[in-house]
């Protein structure tokens, strides 16, 4: 199966790039988890420094699905770690994308998901449950709304408004 191409879409989708139907994420986030390759419909949930939405979400079923956790670009704590991990591999998740960090690199290194995080803080999360699932999020220059799609590889994370033809 070839792998999609976030390059080879930029170049076949010339109009979707002009008229905002296709963006590119700012080249902010670090590379984590078994598939550097992934894509699928977007989940958002936007949260600041409390991964309980976070560990709700990743425990029902992701059937291929890509969370997107708007955590405010926040270093001070880390909203995913190993344990949720394997949840999303278990759950089916194609890959989780963070606008904050993560920690357990190297257990979520050994996950068969994608991940895309701005870096790495060993210190955990507030536990209080507060944020707002399925809302649009502005994340790394970019405006991201559930139900979206999200394609990323080697090169880049790209956010489509419908399902790339590949
Ligand atoms: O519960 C957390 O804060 C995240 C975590 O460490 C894990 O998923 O293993």
């Amino acid at each position: 199966m070839a792998a999609f191409a976030t390059a080879e879409a930029c170049d076949s989708n010339a109009s979707l790039l002009a008229n905002g139907e296709l963006r590119v994420l700012e080249p902010i986030f670090k590379i984590y988890g078994q598939r550097r390759a992934f894509s699928g419909p977007i989940m958002t949930v936007k949260v600041f420094e409390d991964n309980v939405l976070v560990r709700q979400l990743l425990e029902t079923r992701g059937e291929g699905r890509v969370l997107v956790i708007d955590g405010g670009g926040s270093n001070r704590c880390a909203l995913l770690g190993g344990n949720l991990g394997q949840s999303a591999q278990a759950m089916g998740w194609a890959g989780i994308l963070v606008n904050g960090c993560i920690r357990d690199v190297d257990e979520i290194n050994a996950c068969d998901i994608g991940v895309r995080a701005l870096g790495s803080n060993p210190i955990k999360s507030n536990k209080k449950g507060v944020g707002e699932k399925h809302v649009p999020v502005f994340v790394a220059g970019t405006l991201i709304r559930d139900g979206e799609w999200l394609y990323a590889d080697s090169d880049g994370v790209l956010i489509s408004k419908a399902e790339l033809s590949v």
